[in-house]
């Protein structure tokens, strides 16, 4: 049985007509798993890709709560239950103003392999509301949550779904919904990930998916004799991502030039310092301000409303949104002699964009690979609460270290090209295809 990737695309259209977000994620996996396919008859046969694109089950649920005027409110919520073959689902929850079912389709198809690729036994799943958590209060934030888990706790639990953070959602939400999972269940486990150290979480998950997209990063300059020591990097985003991405780079000695918010981006010549990070983790995480505010204090440049990809660097890391980096956006990089780009974001890169890439040579990680720590370490996460144990900083971090060289390797041996370019993009598509399709025939059509 032949499978071709115009029959395969035309048929996925039309089952999810309109969703743009989850056809653009499932047609790049189907770009690389086709041709792989072709020498697999027995992935072929079991049509493995197409029950993959197919979610095993969607929930979708109305979320009513009061604002501090006493008013109603209605959002909606969801769960994308995606795929369960290699372990029970696992993803976070997004809450912003652009939540639809197409992006957190494609958010949990993505998931799918990025967990795979980590080598613990994680399924994938993503969730979410429209609901946007900016300009609101402690109290408002508060209701919401509490709302969107009496109707979410009937579907997840420790060794069912295992939601997180994502845009949106921090340790201030995970807090909240975690307490009304308690107070609902009447029982103290591992439901979530994200939680606060002193009541089940785990050291350094909150740094873990920006310090591990830069050991990534090393993973990849190391191949090619380079160290990002030296190195000036360029950065979207101020949120989760954007923030321990930056203070890794710090650490490691290369020149942070940009971060950036909705609202436009900061270009810090000289390289933002970790004082300065902290003014902006503070500005974020808890003044809830803009990041021009970081360019008042601090005496640089902003510019309103653009994107900082058109600022000179060796490596660029896009770590904000969906599609925020266009095929214009890499072809200026290219000219600015940028030799890398990884994603903390989910397919911030558009297909244009990762077009130029390939043909520049200019190494690409995708998200699915490059920022896979943060879910990895959630997955340590949950190990440590069946332990009903911590470790320390130290083992957390060396063992994050170890799955991003894993992952690394995973990409090289599935993505190297007869002239020695790796395609990252092919290698995590196809590293983090096997496992899941190995364990879908072993368990029968289901
Ligand atoms: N938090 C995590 O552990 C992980 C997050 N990601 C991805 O990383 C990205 C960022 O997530 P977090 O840092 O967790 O979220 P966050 O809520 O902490 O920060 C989001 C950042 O993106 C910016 N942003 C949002 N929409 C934007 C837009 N339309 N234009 C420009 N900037 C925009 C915000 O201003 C903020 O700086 C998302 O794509 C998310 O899916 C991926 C893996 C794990
Ligand atoms: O830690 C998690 O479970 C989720 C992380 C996440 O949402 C992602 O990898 O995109």
């Amino acid at each position: 049985m032949d499978l071709s990737k115009e029959q395969f695309i035309e048929d996925i259209k039309k089952r999810n007509a309109g969703e743009a977000e989850f056809l653009q994620a499932v047609e790049e996996v189907a770009e690389t798993i086709i041709p792989f396919l072709q020498k697999h008859p027995e992935y072929r046969n079991a049509k493995i890709l197409e029950r993959i694109a197919e979610p095993e089950r969607v929930i979708i649920f109305r979320v009513p709560w009061l604002n501090d005027r006493g008013e109603v409110e209605i959002n909606r919520g969801f769960r994308v239950q995606m795929n369960s073959a290699i372990g029970p689902y696992k993803g976070g929850l997004r809450f912003h103003g652009s939540v639809n079912l197409s992006v957190l389709k494609f958010l949990a198809f993505e998931q799918v392999f990025k967990n795979s690729l980590t080598g613990l036994p994680m399924g994938g799943g993503k969730g979410g509301s429209d609901f946007d958590p900016k300009g609101k209060s402690d109290n408002e934030v508060m209701k919401f949550c509490q709302s969107f888990m009496t109707e979410l706790y009937r579907h997840v639990g420790a060794d069912i779904d295992i939601p997180a953070g994502d845009i949106g959602v921090g340790s201030r939400e995970i807090g909240y919904l975690f307490g009304q999972y308690k107070r609902i269940k009447g029982e103290f486990t591992g439901v979530l990930t994200g939680k606060g150290f002193e009541w089940g979480g785990s050291q350094i998950r909150p740094e873990a998916t920006g310090y591990g997209l830069v050991y990534f990063v090393e993973e990849i300059l190391k191949q090619q004799k380079q160290e990002i020591k030296g190195k000036t990097v360029v950065i979207s985003g101020s949120g989760n991502v954007a923030q321990f991405a930056a203070e890794k780079c710090i650490e490691e000695g290369a020149k942070v030039l940009t971060l950036s918010d909705s609202d436009g981006f900061i270009y810090n010549k000289k390289g933002i310092d970790l004082e300065g990070l902290a003014y902006i983790k503070d500005l974020k995480n808890k003044e809830r301000g803009r990041i021009s505010e970081y360019a008042e204090k601090f005496g640089c440049e902003y510019y309103p409303n653009e994107k900082p990809w058109r600022i000179k660097c060796d490596i660029a890391l896009p770590n904000a949104t969906q599609n925020e980096l266009d095929e214009q956006d890499a072809k200026q990089l290219a000219k600015n002699g940028c030799i890398c780009v990884a994603e903390g974001a989910n397919m911030p890169c558009t297909p244009a964009a990762i077009a130029v890439f390939n043909k520049e040579h200019i190494y690409f990680a995708p998200g699915k690979a490059a920022n896979a720590g943060g879910v990895a370490v959630s997955g340590l996460e949950m190990s440590q609460n069946s332990l009903r144990y911590a470790w320390t900083r130290k083992e957390v971090d060396q063992r994050l270290k170890q799955i991003m060289h894993d992952i690394h390797s995973i990409c090289v041996k599935y993505g190297k090209e007869k002239d020695g370019y790796v395609n990252y993009e092919k290698g995590a598509n196809i590293g983090g295809f096997v496992k899941i399709a190995d364990a879908m025939l072993a368990q029968g059509l289901v």
